[in-house]
């Protein structure tokens, strides 16, 4: 009997038998952060699996050195596999060496990214490789990709504006892309960035990444955002800058103010330390990055919000045991973003529409990025992005852009083949040295 959930799998032939990796830079605009400046130009790695059958499935991550040279030879032992094969992924990708000296326990090794364990640069890759096949898959099978994760919960997915304080542009001499987002290094500055966004995308929730400028300015800047935005959440993110009782500081500033300070102080004990006086819900896409860091966090109470990342994480279905984990735990959950394209938004949407209980809007990056390797751009309505029932991912790769990003790629001497913001900064800065923690 024909199945009503698409073609049976047994009768079709989900054999891979190519694995493309495609790695490109993407225009950047100057976004400052506590580590320094964003680069003109920032790796991703696009990930095609192509099958037996010719269906073609896509999927993005990070795109620096380390990543990539865990993905091809994971790519190389992934042909021959079935598409089904989403949990072999995890022990295929536990057979690829990683290099011990990209490896560290330190929460602020990966500059804002937390811990770098050997399993967590797996993980990363790994989710490239399976959101391409669960692409691949929705596509064989004429099936969205929220369905093959057990199906949407919502229509559509918020998300939240991500405001950065920000250059005019690049500086000067610099090859660049320009933006024309305009400066924005104080108070009034950041209001109007937030508006271009509600303008732009109809966003209704922000988030200011602070960590750049001492905390009161920061508080100025919240307290600005509070006038023009009334009832709106904020949120504040200065990427573990603060020590403890700067952050405790800031928290009795803002706490009436704030939907949740994400990362005020770097580390689970310091963490916990300020989420037991704070008096305002404490977010993490820093001390909590790994399944290891989830049992101390949850006991000693150091995070009242996740905010998972399914690069960090290793994909989508790891990403909702995260989110059950967290609703075991009455912890709240919703999403980190770092520099990404299409792809990647697509895949969060789909795993967002999955999970219960998302309260809070996700972070993307996406409207910062100018270019893609979309046929068409994803649309924000209302600060939301609707939740495709397109097979697959629900997006078309676009060849030529893919090729002329590609190019750029190939075009580096290497010098922005490795994201690096500190290094970014020293060039409007030559003093400039990554800052130590805390830096207020
Ligand atoms: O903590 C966060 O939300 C991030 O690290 C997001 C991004 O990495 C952001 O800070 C950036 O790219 O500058
Ligand atoms: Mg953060």
């Amino acid at each position: 009997m024909a199945s009503t959930w698409g073609d049976d799998p047994v009768s079709r032939d989900l054999t891979i038998i190519d694995v493309r990796l495609t790695p490109i830079l993407v225009a950047d605009p100057p976004l400052l952060n506590t580590q320094g400046v964003h680069q003109p130009y920032t790796p991703r790695l696009i990930v095609e699996v192509v099958t037996a059958e010719g269906i073609t499935g896509v999927g993005e991550t990070y795109g620096d050195t380390t990543y990539l040279d865990l993905a091809r030879p994971l790519a190389e032992k992934l042909k021959g596999r079935q598409l089904t094969a989403l949990n072999g992924l995890f022990t295929l990708a536990d057979r690829v060496a990683v290099d011990a000296s990209q490896v560290s326990d330190a929460v602020d090794v990966g500059g804002l990214r937390g811990v770098q364990t050997a399993d967590k640069l797996r993980l990363s890759v790994v989710s490239g490789f399976e959101v391409a096949c669960l692409d691949a898959l929705g596509k064989a099978l004429g099936l969205p990709v929220h369905a093959l994760l057990g199906g949407r919960l919502r229509d559509a997915v918020e998300y939240s504006a991500y405001l950065f304080y920000k250059w005019e542009s690049h500086p000067e001499g610099v090859i660049c892309e320009p933006d024309d987002w305009g400066a924005a290094l104080d108070p009034e500055g950041v209001v109007a960035q937030a508006r271009r966004f509600t303008e732009r995308h109809g966003f209704t929730s922000f988030k200011l990444k602070g960590g750049v400028f001492p905390p009161e300015e920061e508080i100025a800047a919240v307290r600005a955002l509070a006038e023009a935005f009334p009832g709106h959440p904020l949120r504040l993110d200065p990427n573990g800058a603060w020590s403890v009782p700067t952050s405790l500081k800031v928290a009795e500033e803002l706490r009436d103010l704030l939907e949740y300070l994400e990362d005020p102080t770097l580390g689970t004990p310091a963490m916990a330390e300020v989420a037991a006086r704070a008096g305002v819900p404490l977010a993490t896409n820093m001390c909590v990055t790994t399944f290891a860091e989830i049992e101390e966090a949850f006991t000693r109470g150091a995070v009242q919000v996740v905010l998972s990342d399914h690069h960090y994480w290793g994909g989508l279905r790891n990403t909702q045991h995260l989110a059950a984990i967290c609703r075991t735990f009455d912890v709240g959950v919703s999403m980190h973003s770092n520099t990404h394209l299409g792809i990647s938004l697509a895949a969060m949407t789909h795993v967002a529409a999955t999970v219960p209980g998302l309260e809070h809007a996700c972070d993307t990056h996406y409207p910062w990025q100018s270019e893609d390797v979309l046929t068409e751009r994803i649309a924000f309505t209302g600060g939301r992005v609707a939740v495709s029932d397109a097979p697959g991912l629900g997006v078309e790769l676009d060849r030529d852009k893919l090729a002329f990003l590609h190019r750029r790629w190939l075009d580096d001497d290497g010098a922005l083949r490795d994201r690096d913001d500190a290094a970014a900064m020293r060039v409007a800065d030559p003093d400039w040295v990554t800052p130590a923690v805390p830096r207020w």
